[in-house]
C-alpha cells in the first residue's frame, strides 16, 4: 500500500487512481466482509466485477481471521445480529491493532441501541475510510463528539436513506477525517471525498442508484477492495468515481431498477484505469 503525502494535486491522484484499478485487476486482494443480509450478494459482485475477491462472515473469531488474512475489511452495520455486539468490536480491534485498512459503512445510524454503542465502540479504532450517506455521517460525527452542531441543523436518516445534502455534511466529513486521520466518503447526486486537508467533489451516477437496494453497502465493499492496494483518500476517490461512472454507462443501457443492476455490474466489470482517472472530479485544498 503506497503511504499518503500531505497534499496531493487532482493530477496526482488521477494517476493514483489508475494505478489502484489496475493492481486491483492484476492482484485480485482479498477484502472480506461483515456486511447486512439485504445486500451481500450484490456488495460479493460488486467487489468480484472491479478484480477483487470477496468472504463474507458473521461470527468473532471468523472476524479476526479474516482480519488476519485479507487486505483490508468491510464492515456494515445494515442488518445487525445478537452476535455482532461481539463479532464487530473484536474485529475492529484486531483490525486497529493490525494497522490493517478497512472501511465502516454506519448504516441506519440512529435505529436501536446496538447500532449506537457499536459505532461508539469502534470510534477509537479509527475506520480507515467511514462511507454513508449525507445523515449517516452527520449523525457519526455527534456520536463521536467530533461536531456537536453537526445534526442541529440536520434531519437525520429515514432508515436506511438520507434526508440531508451532500454539501450539509461536509463538515461533518471533514471533522471525522481529521479525527480518523483517514478519509470519509459521503454519497449523492455529487459525492463528496476528504481526508481532512482537501475536499473532493465527484459527480455522476444516476438516479437509478437509488431505486436499487445496495449501490451505498456495495460501494464501501469496493472501496475495501481498493483499500487493498492504496491509500485511504485515493481508495474512497477511486471507489466513488468507479461507481459515479458505472452508474452512468448502466443507466443509458437499461429499462429500469432490474436490468439497471445488471448493467451496473457489467459497467463496473468493464471499466478501465483510464477511465477512472479521466471521472469528473473538482478537488479543493482546505
Ligand atoms: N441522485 C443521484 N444521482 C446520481 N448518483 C447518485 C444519486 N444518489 C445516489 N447516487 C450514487 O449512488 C451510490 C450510493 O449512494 P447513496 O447515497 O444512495 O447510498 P446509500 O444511501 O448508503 O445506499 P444503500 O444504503 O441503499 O446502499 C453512490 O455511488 C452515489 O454517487
Ligand atoms: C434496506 C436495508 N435495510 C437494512 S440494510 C439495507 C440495505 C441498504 O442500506
Ligand atoms: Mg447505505
Amino acid at each position: 500500500m503506497s503511504e499518503p503525502s500531505a497534499t496531493r494535486t487532482a493530477a496526482e491522484l488521477r494517476a493514483l487512481m489508475a494505478r489502484a484499478v489496475r493492481e486491483v485487476r492484476e492482484t485480485n486482494p482479498l477484502a472480506p466482509s461483515i456486511t447486512n443480509t439485504v445486500t451481500q450478494n450484490f456488495v460479493a459482485n460488486a467487489q468480484l466485477a472491479v478484480g477483487g475477491s470477496a468472504a463474507m462472515v458473521y461470527l468473532p473469531d471468523e472476524g479476526e481471521c479474516v482480519a488476519a488474512m485479507g487486505g483490508a475489511l468491510y464492515i456494515n452495520l445494515g442488518t445487525l445480529l445478537p452476535i455482532y455486539e461481539q463479532s464487530i468490536p473484536r474485529t475492529a480491534r484486531a483490525l486497529s491493532a493490525a494497522g490493517k485498512p478497512w472501511v465502516l459503512d454506519p448504516v441506519g445510524v440512529g435505529i436501536g441501541s446496538l447500532r449506537t454503542q457499536l459505532i461508539q465502540t469502534v470510534r477509537d479504532d479509527k475506520p480507515t475510510i467511514l462511507r454513508g450517506n449525507a445523515s449517516e455521517i452527520i449523525a457519526v460525527a455527534e456520536l463521536w463528539g467530533l461536531d456537536s452542531a453537526a445534526a442541529s441543523g440536520a434531519d437525520g436518516p429515514r432508515g436506511v436513506d438520507t434526508t440531508d445534502s451532500v454539501d450539509a455534511a461536509e463538515r461533518a466529513a471533514v471533522a471525522i477525517a481529521r479525527f480518523t486521520g483517514g478519509a470519509v466518503a459521503v454519497s449523492g447526486a455529487t459525492d463528496l471525498v476528504t481526508d481532512g486537508t482537501s475536499v473532493a467533489r465527484l459527480a455522476g451516477g444516476s438516479p437509478l442508484m437509488t431505486c436499487i437496494t445496495g449501490s451505498g453497502c456495495s460501494l464501501g465493499g469496493v472501496a475495501s477492495v481498493y483499500a487493498c492496494v492504496a491509500d485511504p483518500f485515493v481508495t474512497a476517490l477511486t471507489a466513488t468515481a468507479a461507481y459515479n461512472l458505472a452508474g452512468a454507462r448502466a443507466a443509458e443501457r437499461c429499462t429500469g431498477p432490474g436490468s439497471f443492476q445488471v448493467a451496473f455490474l457489467d459497467a463496473l466489470y468493464q471499466l478501465t484505469p483510464e477511465d477512472v482517472a479521466e471521472a469528473p472530479l473538482q478537488l479543493t485544498v482546505l
